[in-house]
This record gives C-alpha cells, sequence and structure tokens, in this order.
C-alpha cells in the first residue's frame, strides 16, 4: 500500500482568506486539536495550501506532527535552495519561514544547499533552459547562500524567542553526497527505480519538451537528484517532509515514489505553493543576504506589500495582526501595520542592528533629520543614497557653498550653477542654502561625522566626506 504523504501548498494571496475546512484534508479534521494547532495555525496564516498526496495515506498527517503521539516527534522536514545566485530573495524567504514554523513547534529543520543540484539547473516553471553555472562560482554563491540563510537562523533564534522549546536548524550541501558518489554505481543502483514514462509525465518536463529549444539530458535528470536528496535525508535524518513552492510538486513526487520504492515505511511531504509571483522575474528580486543588499530597499518594499503579508512574513499572533489592522481601519495615514511589517521583517533579515539602522535612514531620509543624518556611518549614508555620489574633499581655509558645489560637480560651471543657488535649488543638511559666499561652518554645514549632504533640487544628493578636518 502506498505509504502516507502530504502536501500543503501556500494559499497564494490572491485567493482570498483561507478557510480551514477549505484547505485541510479529511485526516486533519479528525485529528487532535494539538495536532490540528500547529497545520491550522501555519494554514490560517496563509502559508500552505494544499497537500501531497490528498488521500490513500496510511497514517494521517497530523499525528506527524504531533507531540503525544510517541516515536513521531519530533519530525525532520527540509527544504533545498540552489545556489544559482548569490543572494536570497523574498522567495526563499518565504520558504524559510515555513521552515522556522516547523522549528518552533520543536521539530527539527534542514536548509538544504543545492550546489550539486544548482550545477544542473532546476527546468521546473522555466520556460528556456538556464545558463549553465561553472563549479566555481556556485561554490562561491553557495558560500554566500549558506552564509544568509545561518544569518537569518540566528535572527531568529535570538529576536524572536518565544520561550518554548524548538526544534534545530540545520544547513547541509548536496555536494556532500554527490561528491563521493561513482556516476555509473550512481545509475546502477538508482537510475532502475525511475520509470521514463513517470519522468516524462511530469508537467515541468512537458512543458520544456513543447518548448522550441527542448530539454537536455542535464536537465532532465534534475529530479532524480532532488528525488535522491530526499531519499538520503529519510535515511540519514529520518526526515519525511519536504516543503517547496508549487513549482517543485514534480520534483517533490519523484522523491515520495523513490523513497517508497525502496523503503516503504511512512512517508510524507508538505508543499509550499508560491505566492509573490514577482520574485520569480529577475528585475523584482529583492536581495536581502545581509552582506550586499540595501536595507532601505527592503523596509520600502514591505512598506509597501499589502497587509496580509504580516501572516506570511511575520510570527505576530492573529489577534495582534487584527488589533495592527483596527489601528489601520482607524488612522490609515499612519501605516501601523505597514511600519510593523517592514520592521519585523528587516529585523529578521539583518538582526536589531540592521533595524535600527534602517530606522535611522528612514529617519534621515523622510523626516529630515539632522540628528539621524549626524549619527549615520558611512556606509549607512551610502547605502541611504544609494543613487548619490560620493566624495572625499579636503576642506581649505574659506571653503565655500559655491565652491564646495562645484568640487562635488554638483552644479554646472558658470552663471547658470550660481543662480541655481541663489533661486533656493541647493540645501545642505536639509538647510536650503541661498548664498553661494558664505563660509561653511562646521556643526551647520559640516557634521559632527565629518559628513555633508548636499542636495541640489527635489531628489539629487551628494555626499561629501571632509578630509583633514
Ligand atoms: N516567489 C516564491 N514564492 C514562494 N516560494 C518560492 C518563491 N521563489 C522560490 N520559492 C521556493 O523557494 C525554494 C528555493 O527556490 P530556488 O532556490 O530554486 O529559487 P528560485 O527562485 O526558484 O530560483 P532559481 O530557480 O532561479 O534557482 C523552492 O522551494 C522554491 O519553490
Ligand atoms: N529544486 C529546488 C531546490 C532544491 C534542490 C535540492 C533539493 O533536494 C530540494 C530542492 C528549486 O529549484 O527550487
Amino acid at each position: 500500500m502506498a505509504a502516507p504523504m502530504l502536501r500543503l501548498f501556500s494559499r497564494g494571496w490572491w485567493f482570498g482568506a483561507p478557510s480551514l475546512s477549505g484547505v485541510l484534508p479529511l485526516g486533519l479534521r479528525k485529528a487532535h486539536s494539538d495536532v490540528r494547532g500547529l497545520l491550522a495555525a501555519q494554514s490560517a496564516r496563509g502559508l500552505f495550501k494544499d497537500f501531497f498526496p490528498e488521500r490513500g495515506t496510511k497514517i494521517e498527517l497530523p499525528e506527524l506532527f504531533d507531540r503525544r503521539t510517541s516515536g513521531n516527534f519530533p519530525q525532520t522536514i527540509y527544504c533545498g535552495f540552489d545556489p544559482t545566485a548569490d543572494s536570497l530573495h523574498v522567495g526563499h524567504l518565504l520558504a524559510l519561514l515555513g521552515l522556522f514554523h516547523f522549528q518552533r513547534a520543536g521539530h527539527n529543520v534542514i536548509a538544504l544547499v543545492g550546489s550539486a543540484t544548482a550545477r544542473l539547473g532546476d527546468p521546473s516553471g522555466r520556460t528556456k533552459e538556464r545558463e549553465a553555472l561553472d563549479a566555481e562560482r556556485v561554490k562561491g554563491n553557495a558560500r554566500a547562500l549558506r552564509r544568509g540563510l545561518e544569518a537569518l537562523a540566528a535572527n531568529h533564534q535570538q529576536l524572536f524567542n518565544d520561550g518554548r522549546s524548538w526544534g534545530s536548524f540545520t544547513v547541509l550541501d548536496n555536494s556532500a553526497w554527490y561528491q563521493k558518489q561513482h556516476l555509473v554505481d550512481f545509475l546502477a543502483a538508482v537510475g532502475g527505480h525511475f520509470r521514463m514514462g513517470t519522468l516524462l509525465s511530469r508537467l515541468s518536463v512537458q512543458a520544456r519538451l513543447k518548448s522550441p529549444e527542448g530539454m537536455s539530458l542535464t536537465e532532465f535528470f534534475y529530479q532524480v537528484l532532488q528525488a535522491y536528496d530526499f531519499y538520503h535525508l529519510f535515511q540519514r535524518y529520518g526526515c519525511r517532509v519536504q516543503l517547496g513552492g508549487s513549482d517543485q510538486l514534480g520534483n517533490i513526487m519523484s522523491g515520495y515514489e523513490f523513497i517508497n520504492k525502496l523503503d516503504n515505511r511512512a512517508e510524507y511531504k508538505l508543499m509550499r505553493k508560491q505566492i509573490i509571483p514577482t520574485t520569480k522575474s529577475e528585475k523584482n528580486v529583492i536581495l536581502i543576504v545581509p552582506y550586499h543588499h540595501n536595507r532601505l530597499e527592503l523596509i520600502n518594499t514591505f512598506i509597501a506589500l499589502s497587509q496580509r503579508y504580516l501572516k506570511l512574513f511575520t510570527f505576530l499572533p492573529l489577534p495582534e495582526i487584527d488589533h495592527l489592522m483596527q489601528l489601520h481601519i482607524k488612522e490609515p495615514e499612519k501605516r501601523v501595520p505597514q511600519k510593523r511589517l517592514a520592521s519585523e521583517v528587516t529585523k529578521l533579515v539583518h538582526g536589531q542592528d540592521g533595524l535600527d539602522s534602517a530606522k535611522r535612514c528612514t529617519q534621515a531620509l523622510y523626516h529630515n533629520s539632522i540628528d539621524a543624518l549626524e549619527v549615520m556611518s558611512d556606509q549607512e549614508l551610502k547605502e541611504l543614497f544609494r543613487e548619490a555620489s560620493f566624495s572625499e574633499l579636503v576642506l581649505d581655509p574659506g571653503t565655500n557653498v559655491l565652491d564646495t558645489c562645484r568640487k562635488a560637480n554638483a552644479i554646472p560651471d558658470g552663471p547658470r550653477g550660481y543662480r541655481m543657488i541663489t533661486e533656493g535649488g541647493v540645501s545642505i543638511n536639509h538647510r536650503q542654502v541661498t548664498n553661494p559666499e558664505s563660509v561653511l561652518v562646521v556643526g551647520q554645514h559640516i557634521l559632527k561625522n565629518g559628513l555633508s549632504l548636499l542636495k541640489i533640487g527635489k531628489r539629487n544628493f551628494y555626499i561629501i566626506k571632509w578630509l583633514q578636518l
């Protein structure tokens, strides 16, 4: 008899509020309340949408997550991330939050960096074969991804602890088991368990076979590797649940079938659906790896996003989210839920320091705060005014407003530049300066941190770092 499995897709944000009975399979409804609590809470937040398989399971999924069912607790759940780029993005964050929710409920979770799979390239959800990545590039990306995953897990642990005893968070890399694998041995041992008809029937394969470009053997083989990963994690760590976006359904099914052929113990999976359609477009990807992304960009994006994302991207209890929404109805201009969303996500991604820094940037940018500007480091200022040009100038005695603007190449030479100042188009440190001959004063035009922020017109910023002060 086929072993039980589960698929849980997250609800897309465009589908409306999830209703429990509509989302969860029959088994869950008869489960006892504790179990119901964990999956129901996740579904109520809109994190998961569907289960795989839906029927014919020997053990119902809820038992798998039940603290009180002996032998079943804790479970190990994994999700894979291919290092095809050197940054995590918001789609990954969603997958990670899925893992974090299980971790918070006491289960052990594995974030798998797919250094081996990234070399092949997952064809799922793609219309064209991706550019092949060489081993060095994948290695660099994998290091960056691992750092990002570990940083997020550490922020989660330090800043979102709720006093319960959590499961472990482990980062693994599938190159660890493929490096040692001999190709012929692998094909001989594994290949026979995969049937061509089944592999060919996967939607991701079908779509690519019909495309003008077709599909390479390398890409076709991808699902075998992901299936084997699942098997390996099942054998080695007892991992019975895999989490993935809806594009991962075919790969997860292959893993499920493969494990069942080799081992007929109960097997389960969870799946999550992609909920941010724009994330797949390269232009719209919001990079979140801590060391080379723009915190302000992240905070602004979350301010602009729908309130629904509070449920998806934060750990705030639902009643608290309802309360924030009530506040929003009374005073929408305060944008309370959006600000809270931005700060919760920034805290998770960048830690408390990152959040404080993003708040200083917001103060300096939107509230023209000189105090905030004064305590900002060069790095923060550069990040804040990413579009701004940055120059280092020597402060000669008697340097005036006109000299400063010219040396920073902020105004044109000649009378036109001069007039831009007299006509009020120039400000230094958020204060308008209309006299081109005014000599710069430390403490007014030059901040305590040795910086000046020059603004020309409405949005052209120039940061000047004064040397030899
Ligand atoms: N926008 C998204 N919404 C929800 N889940 C996502 C999103 N983007 C990726 N995921 C999920 O995150 C996990 C890791 O994805 P993966 O590393 O393959 O990223 P990707 O964006 O699909 O990039 P690529 O295919 O170019 O490597 C997968 O389970 C994937 O389905
Ligand atoms: N195929 C997944 C990443 C992944 C890699 C290896 C796995 O074992 C699982 C998942 C994706 O592209 O989104």
